[in-house]
Order: structure tokens, then C-alpha cells, then sequence
């Protein structure tokens, strides 16, 4: 498995090892073995599925405040999106800084969301599903989002009128969310 740097210290950028033969392929989409390997030694608890009908459906900026905040191993199981990253980790010198990037079906590659950082993705197409794994369980009362259009953020979302549910439209601007998250070097 290839590891690919990114500019926020801890988001990892997974290309898993893909065996082709002339039948199709085979990968090991998780091995606590592999992923230890590469720094990735928190214990999954849930698995999330969420199915998007339409290109331009934008879920997130999201996160659970500890002591339920959550770590992520995202990856697209049909269709693509733009995943997208923000440092929520007071302290940190990347504090307040997002990156993006293209997760698809076809490119297998998979991400690392640490906890401390909120996460949210566009649908680049129709059908589009996301699996992920999270390190601690659902905790509504510590679920928390700040707005995806943030201008302090200006994050470049590949779209301008996202669909959006009614909660994803009515988030905080970081500078007034609740976020309890320290960087620890
Ligand atoms: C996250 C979650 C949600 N739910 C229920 C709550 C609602 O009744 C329904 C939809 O929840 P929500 O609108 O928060 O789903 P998304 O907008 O896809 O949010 C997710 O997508 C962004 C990108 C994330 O990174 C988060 O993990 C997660 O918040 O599922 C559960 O029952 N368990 C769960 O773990």
C-alpha cells in the first residue's frame, strides 16, 4: 500500500495494493496489519454506508466533539467524489487549513481523517457511495458541522449550488462553531 503525502499533518492518502487477474481483482480494502504499518493503529468500531442519488450533493463539514470525536477511512464503493478536509485542531499550524481530494470507485484510493478535523464531500457523480470506517460510535449530542462555504476557509467545492439536507445548510462559520480539539505535535 502506497502512502501519499498531503499537507495537513496525520490525513493520510491511501492507494491500496490491487491484485488484477484476467477474472477482474482483488484487494485487502482493510487489514489492521497493513494500516498499523502505515500509522494507522486506532481500533474501527462502525462501519457507515451513505448512498447519494445525484452528482452535487455536498454532506458535511462534519465532526463529533471528543471525548466522542471520531477518526474516518474513507473510500467510494460506486462513483466519485471531492473529499475535503479542515484542521479543527487548536494549536496546529495547519489550523483552519482544507484539502481536497478526488476519491472514486475507479481510483480505489481511500483516506485518513483523523479526529480533529471535520470532513465533508461533493458527489462529482449520480449513484455515488461512500463507505467508512469510524473509530468511535454515532454520538448525535457531540454532532457538530461548520458551514461548506466558509469564506474564511474558501474551500474550492468543483460545484456552487450544492444539494444540501436542511442541517448541512445551517452550520456555524468555524469562527463560531464548538470545536474542543488540541494538536499534539
Ligand atoms: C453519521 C450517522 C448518522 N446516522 C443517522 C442520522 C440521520 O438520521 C441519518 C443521516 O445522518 P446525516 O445527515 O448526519 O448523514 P451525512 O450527512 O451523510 O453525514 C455523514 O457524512 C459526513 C461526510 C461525515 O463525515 C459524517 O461521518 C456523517 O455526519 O443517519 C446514524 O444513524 N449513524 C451515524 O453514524
Amino acid at each position: 500500500m502506497r502512502v501519499a503525502v498531503t499537507k495537513l499533518t496525520d490525513v493520510k492518502l491511501l492507494d491500496p495494493n490491487v491484485q488484477e487477474d484476467p477474472r477482474g481483482y482483488f484487494m485487502e480494502s482493510y487489514s489492521l496489519l497493513t494500516f498499523s504499518a502505515v500509522g494507522i493503529k486506532c481500533v474501527f468500531v462502525q462501519d457507515n454506508i451513505s448512498l447519494s442519488e445525484q452528482a452535487g450533493v455536498l454532506r458535511g463539514l462534519h465532526y463529533q466533539l471528543n471525548p466522542k470525536a471520531q477518526s474516518k477511512l474513507v473510500r467510494v464503493t460506486s462513483g466519485a467524489i471531492y473529499d475535503v478536509v479542515v484542521d479543527l485542531r487548536q494549536g496546529s499550524p495547519t489550523f483552519g487549513h482544507w484539502e481536497g481530494f478526488i476519491l472514486s470507485f475507479s481510483n480505489k484510493r481511500q483516506l485518513f481523517v483523523p479526529q480533529g478535523f471535520a470532513h465533508g464531500f461533493c458527489t462529482l457523480v449520480p449513484q455515488t457511495e461512500v463507505t467508512y470506517k469510524v473509530n468511535e460510535f454515532y454520538s448525535p449530542e457531540n454532532d457538530r458541522g461548520i458551514a461548506w462555504n466558509d469564506p474564511a476557509l474558501g474551500i474550492d467545492w468543483p460545484l456552487r449550488n450544492p444539494i444540501l439536507s436542511a442541517k448541512d445548510s445551517q452550520h456555524p462559520i468555524l469562527a463560531d462553531a464548538e470545536i474542543n480539539f488540541k494538536y499534539e505535535g
